[in-house]
């Protein structure tokens, strides 16, 4: 913990996103609460006080020796990201099958074919518990220096209760081990494992009778996510893994209408599903509920476009009410990406969401996609001291100078995790 108070300074523009803790819609996810010349004072890993920097003066001036002061000038400063859905926990790579998929072959045929999450499966089941701790720390920190202090990460390369279990204990310890925030979803059902083919109704019941017992036993998950497409859990499959975790106090999410529209929209708010993941072929009427409901979309459109897909429709979603989330969706398979200042971009260019909103998506609304709002997701005083600063000068900027990392200094709880200066070390000379 850093003993010394944190005072950033004169930020050009601090998008503070404070307001309450209920996800934001419509023009909600445009209010970005910006404070010109802003000012935050984090002390014991807590936001202890956010204003104008003229504010901040009268009320610490006293106490500006004791603290580290960074000068914010010029810079935008953010709320750290969040990204609230990614298998993060993983063992091998899969880009033979993204050659595969360039010359011809689709996503469902590669995992149809006992690739895609089959071959991430078996890779992972042969992976020891420590190989896949240190290849996903080194994930996380690649979360880090893009600006993610808060991560949702899902097993489901398992199938197999002791693989399920591996994953989720590695979870458990990066949580504790790495700076970044990891909270964790079980998904026994990512698949139906290739020696359960034709008997999907029996391994249904497996999973629920051994597998949710002894995940909700040793608390390794806060909720229980279903992969309902075609040709891999029907909505009644579904329907009945997400209530069997209910009874154990495990929240439903729903990978839902990714590949061709099944009603998972609908599902979703049927059984009170915190969000529902993809949406890519969610129906109007999936849409409407959704936001009668206020069931959180997280929409995923970096996978879209790694997929060559056409990406969930946001704009709507968010013009119907729906309060929309943002991931990567990190992935070895559908998309092998920990940038969210991508997935921003991807937001407004692929799915024409605003600059505001997109940032909204990735924050307070990512947040509580994952029941993580009371900590985290704006800068607000009493919450965790996750910052962003960025070498932007205003939001817009930032979803604007797209496909670049332009963080310069990330906090978490209060420590410097990531500082680029100096990092580039050309010199500036003018002719
Ligand atoms: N669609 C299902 N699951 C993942 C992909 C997993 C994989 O291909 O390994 C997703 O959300 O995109
Ligand atoms: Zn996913």
């Amino acid at each position: 913990m850093n003993k010394r108070p944190v005072w950033i300074k004169h930020a050009a523009q601090l998008a503070t996103i404070a307001g309450g803790t209920a996800p934001r819609i419509k023009e909600g996810m445009s209010d970005l609460g910006i404070i010109e010349d802003g000012s935050v004072w984090i002390e014991d890993g807590e936001i202890r006080a956010v204003g104008t920097t003229a504010e901040l003066e009268e009320r610490y001036g006293s106490r500006a020796g004791d603290a580290e002061i960074v000068d914010a000038s010029g810079r935008l400063v953010t709320p750290g990201l969040i990204d609230p859905h990614t298998h993060v926990v993983y063992g091998g790579s899969r880009e033979k099958e993204f050659e595969m998929r360039l010359e011809g072959a689709t996503y469902m045929e590669i995992m149809n074919a006992g690739g895609g999450i089959h071959a991430t499966a078996r890779m992972t089941r042969e992976a020891t518990e420590e190989e896949l701790f240190e290849q996903s720390w080194k994930r996380l920190d690649s979360f880090l220096s893009h600006g993610v202090t808060t991560v949702e990460g899902k097993s489901g390369y398992g199938m197999d209760l002791e693989t399920e279990l591996k994953q989720l204990r590695v979870m458990r310890e990066l949580n504790e081990r790495h700076p970044v925030d990891l909270v964790p979803t079980f998904m026994g059902a990512h698949a139906v494992p290739l020696d359960w083919k034709g008997r999907e109704d029996e391994f249904v019941d497996l999973l629920i009778r051994e597998m949710l017992p002894k995940v909700a036993e040793e608390k390794l998950a806060q909720f229980n996510d279903v992969f309902c497409e075609v040709g891999v859990y029907t909505p009644d499959q579904t329907r009945k893994i997400l209530e069997a975790g209910k009874a154990h106090g495990l929240i439903p999410k729903i990978h839902a209408d990714e590949i061709e529209p099944y009603g998972g929209a609908e599902l979703a708010v049927e059984v009170g599903a915190i969000s529902a993941e993809h949406l890519l072929k969610a129906s109007d009427e999936g849409i409407r509920k959704m936001a009668e409901a206020g069931t959180i979309a997280c929409l995923l459109p970096a996978t879209a476009l790694f997929l060559r897909e056409e990406a969930a429709r946001g704009r709507d979603m968010v013009d119907a009410g729906v309060p929309v989330a943002i991931s990567t969706d990190c992935n070895p398979g559908s998309s092998p990406t920990t940038s969210m200042t991508l997935v921003m971009n991807l937001a407004c260019i692929s799915m024409r969401m605003t600059p505001a909103e997109a940032l909204v998506a990735a924050t307070l609304n990512a947040a509580c996609a994952i029941g993580m709002e009371r900590r985290v997701g704006s800068i607000e005083e009493g919450k965790q001291a996750d910052l962003v600063m960025w070498d932007v000068r205003n939001y817009q900027e930032l979803q604007y100078l797209f496909g670049a990392n332009h963080v310069d200094k990330v906090w978490k709880k209060g420590e410097t995790v990531v500082s680029k200066e100096g990092e580039i070390r050309t010199q500036f000379v003018r002719a």
